[in-house]
């Protein structure tokens, strides 16, 4: 799963793509199992609005992947062009049914959708993603357990861990802080005892306060952002960022990019995760393991 490179003095690779499908086999087992016991399936409820390329296909890999670990899913596919309302609608719909133990509103939503109104609508017990206001709420205190915990986040921890990388009273730096990646992971690092800072656009001097991480997340989606100079020896580096960039050679005329120079950090890091293959495919695995939860708290199976 973890894979080193030929030369000694290389930055290890973690295998996102291969520790989501060894996840995605174990959900898909618990699945099989529930099925045998109590005769039900976890059903996850998606919600898609407008036409985004990039939208589509996450939707597209979070089904497939649904239906190969045996969960239920069911989509509402809405026009770029409607209304809150008509969110609302699909949203509560979903909250009623006693089928569905998990819903997510694809994200970014179009412009003139309220999104934060529209994911507070979210019953509580529901949000796999855990976007929920009152979810967030309760991953940033002390004393106070999410519900679910954000896929992407639980993700990198996930990473790390296996990473071998202890994180208790490690300096942790996170790029970027937006609510679905790092504003969570920032929180969730913290839980784990690192000692947390934020950098982000408005942030003087970023290179100073990277170069001195144990532990670096980054999700800016600005490709080759974070080079060698950036880093510190040994550091764990955990990238995020995809961001699509030309490439005629390749089949579609682009090709995915994080926003750490991936080539540079092998030679400084002690651990990389790469873009695509990395933090990527451990968001779907970890919506499946949310959505499972789910239904497991539902129908007190364990
Ligand atoms: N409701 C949500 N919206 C969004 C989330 C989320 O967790 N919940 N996160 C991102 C998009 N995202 C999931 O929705 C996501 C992004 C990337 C991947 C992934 O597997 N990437 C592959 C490459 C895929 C490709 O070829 O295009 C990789 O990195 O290897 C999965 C899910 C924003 N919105």
């Amino acid at each position: 799963m973890i894979h080193h490179q030929a030369r000694k003095s290389l930055a290890t690779i973690i295998d996102g793509k291969a520790i989501a499908e060894e996840i995605r086999s174990r959900v898909a087992s618990d699945v099989k199992r529930m099925k045998a016991y109590i005769g039900k399936v976890p059903g996850l409820a998606v919600i898609l609005v407008g036409q985004r390329r990039d939208s589509q296909t996450y939707v597209r890999n979070k089904i497939k992947a649904c239906e190969e670990a045996g969960i239920k899913s069911v989509m509402a596919e809405l026009p770029n062009c409607c209304a809150e309302e008509d969110v609302m609608t699909a949203l509560l719909k979903f909250n009623e049914d006693p089928s569905v133990h998990g819903i997510l509103v694809q994200l970014p939503l179009p412009e003139h959708l309220d999104e934060e109104k529209i994911l507070n609508m979210l019953s509580l017990e529901k949000d796999v993603d855990g976007f929920h206001p009152v979810n967030m709420g309760n991953l940033s205190m002390r004393g106070r357990e999410p519900l679910f915990v954000p896929c992407a986040p639980k993700g990198c921890l996930e990473l790390l861990i296996r990473s071998g990388m202890e994180i208790v009273g490690k300096k942790a730096v996170v790029i970027g802080r937006s609510n679905i990646v790092g504003l969570p992971i920032a929180l969730l690092l913290q839980r784990h005892h690192a000692t947390v800072t934020i950098v982000h656009a408005f942030t003087k001097n970023p290179e100073q306060i990277t170069c001195e991480a144990d532990i670096i997340v980054t999700a800016a989606g600005v490709p080759n952002l974070i080079r060698s100079s950036w880093l510190k020896q040994g550091a764990v580096v955990i990238d995020v960022g995809t961001c699509p960039i030309e490439d005629p050679s390749s089949e579609h005329g682009y090709r995915l990019v994080g926003d750490v120079c991936h080539e540079e950090a092998l030679r400084i890091a002690s651990a990389v995760t790469p873009v695509p293959g990395g933090v990527g495919p451990m968001t779907i695995a970890m919506l499946l393991c949310n959505t499972l939860d789910s239904a497991k708290r539902v129908y007190r199976f364990d």
